[in-house]
């Protein structure tokens, strides 16, 4: 079977982790430091459900609500991984700004998408509670996956949850009973 190529962006405010799962996904080590990206695309093999994938990482600068959103982010990218921090009551609060945005910019409410809760690793400063993503993944029809960059805990399933909702989205998931050849 000939690589699927998969374009898919990481978006959300600044300093979630947006980077280093990125790094930690494609280098596999983790990156203390924060330096403020711009943008940067990474590529990554992976196999799943026994078919090799290209994946285009575009790891975006962080957003806010008053963020103008560039037209370019909508433009080829198959899926979203919308990452706030669990420290982060903020970075909650912007995942949702951003979903209206991208809607709005692509005129379909069908958009792959994971809905992602880093940091997991600081206990002590956590201020959004699992229910809460998963309530707000579920609001939306989304995945959603906690995890560490940091610890390399989820990292992996992030890309593979992804995948599984791309392949479902334009109906090539073994699973929904559907092929497009
Ligand atoms: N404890 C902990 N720290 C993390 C984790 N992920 C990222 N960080 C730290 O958080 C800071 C910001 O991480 P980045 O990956 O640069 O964040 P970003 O979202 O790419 O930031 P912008 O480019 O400004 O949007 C850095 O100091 C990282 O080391 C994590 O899972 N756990």
């Amino acid at each position: 079977m000939p690589v699927k190529n998969r374009k898919v962006a990481l978006m959300g405010f600044r300093a979630v982790g947006k980077s280093s799962l990125t790094i930690q996904f494609v280098e596999n080590h983790f990156v203390d430091s924060y330096d403020p990206t711009i943008e940067n695309t990474f590529q990554k093999s992976v196999s799943y459900k026994g078919q090799d994938y290209l994946i285009n990482v575009v790891d975006t600068a962080g957003q806010d609500e008053y963020s103008i959103f560039p037209r370019s982010y909508t433009v080829d990218v198959d899926g979203y991984l919308l990452v706030y921090s669990v420290t982060s009551m903020k970075s909650f609060d912007t995942v949702k700004v951003i979903r209206d945005k991208l809607l709005d910019q692509s005129g379909t409410t069908n958009i792959p998408l994971v809905l992602v809760g880093n940091k997991t690793d600081l206990h002590m400063q956590r201020v959004i509670s699992t229910e809460m993503g998963k309530k707000l993944a579920a609001d939306w029809k989304a995945s959603f996956v906690e995890c560490s960059a940091k610890q390399n805990e989820g990292v992996e399933e992030i890309f593979q949850k992804i995948l599984q909702q791309v392949e479902q989205v334009q109906g090539n998931d073994p699973e929904s009973g559907c092929t497009i050849l």
